[in-house]
């Protein structure tokens, strides 16, 4: 039975990717309460993959988890999954939002949510939970230790950890979309579907003029489109970065193994995060000139021509 970790407590918008990735399959669920410390117990063979959000459509990437893929022992994404968000505000019974002295919730929660707080509680000071569901559970448990009184997190968590509900979706962007991804020791390689996606790290070699168009040319002449790039720091040194980037393809596509191929040649290290069934979308369309056979032709000229005379 595969045993998943995911980041916690019950009722995180998490859990829900988690249990839409299993569906009916058997499988165990273990809560975490950071990214950091699901991904730990995946390198330690605690348990045997990890669900966690990478990216959403208002507050864009998930920063923890960013970082901890692209640092330590290698793991890869082996799938990923979108969730449709949407929050309410929950209290103890008694309590109105008027009233509200501070909000708990996750930051990147927070930064969904902030516009209708400073319309709804102008009042109340924002205090950060380690998750969404942690929010509601800490008020239903220990109300007089957290230090707020509305916990802001999915309606299923309200529910669960029976707080009544003060404010109901309350987003500020109507179509919040988090993307999660299910993350594996780097022993499997999905197969190729025609709808992949494919997530690196490039490190540059040095900071340079063009440095990063020489790193994104070798996607564009090979026809791959970039779904994200984002600039994490190396953490290193002030001023130095890495990219992190989704793009389409396999790594079993001609095209992106050709590209990253280049990249190992140009950058001073490419981390592989996985290459994995896109959550959503369209096969991806490929220009006659940058498909697998238009590849294999290119590399069966050079041969011939390499053997000639012998
Ligand atoms: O706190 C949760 O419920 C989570 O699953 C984390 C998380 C995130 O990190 O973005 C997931 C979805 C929402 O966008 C807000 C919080």
């Amino acid at each position: 039975m595969t045993r998943y970790a995911y980041l916690g407590p019950e009722g995180t918008f998490t859990q829900q990717a988690l249990l839409s990735w299993v569906a009916d399959a058997e499988h165990e669920q273990v809560p975490f309460g950071s990214v950091d410390a699901a991904l730990d117990a995946l390198r330690s063979g605690e348990v045997d993959a990890a669900v966690v959000p990478i990216e959403n459509s208002v507050e864009g990437g998930v920063s923890a988890t960013l970082d901890a893929l692209a640092s330590g022992d290698p793991l890869v994404i082996v799938g990923e999954v979108l969730v449709p968000i949407t929050f309410v505000a929950c209290a103890r019974p008694g309590t109105t939002l008027a009233a509200a002295r501070a909000i708990g919730t996750h930051s990147h929660a927070w930064a969904q949510v902030r516009g209708w707080a400073g319309k709804a509680a102008p009042q109340a000071i924002y205090v950060p939970t380690l998750s969404t569901a942690s929010a509601a559970k800490d008020l239903a448990e220990h109300p007089g230790e957290v230090g707020y009184d509305v916990a802001v997190c999915a309606p299923i968590a309200a529910e669960h950890f029976g707080l009544e509900v003060v404010g109901h979706d309350i987003g500020d962007m109507t179509n919040a979309v988090t993307r999660f991804v299910v993350v594996s020791r780097p022993d499997w390689l999905p197969a190729s579907t025609g709808r992949d996606k494919t997530t690196v790290v490039l490190y540059q070699r040095s900071d340079r003029a063009g440095g990063l168009l020489e790193l994104l040319e070798q996607f564009a002449v090979r026809g791959i489109n970039m779904t994200r790039l984002e600039s994490r720091p190396t953490k290193e040194s002030m001023g130095s970065y890495c990219f992190s980037i989704d793009l389409e393809g396999h790594v079993q596509d001609e095209r992106v193994g050709a590209a990253l191929m280049s990249l190992h040649r140009v950058c001073a290290d490419v981390r592989f995060l996985g290459s994995y069934p896109a959550a959503a979308g369209t096969p991806i369309s490929v220009d006659p000139i940058t498909s697998d056979a238009a590849f294999v032709a290119a590399r069966e000229w050079l041969d011939r021509l390499r053997h000639l005379g012998g």
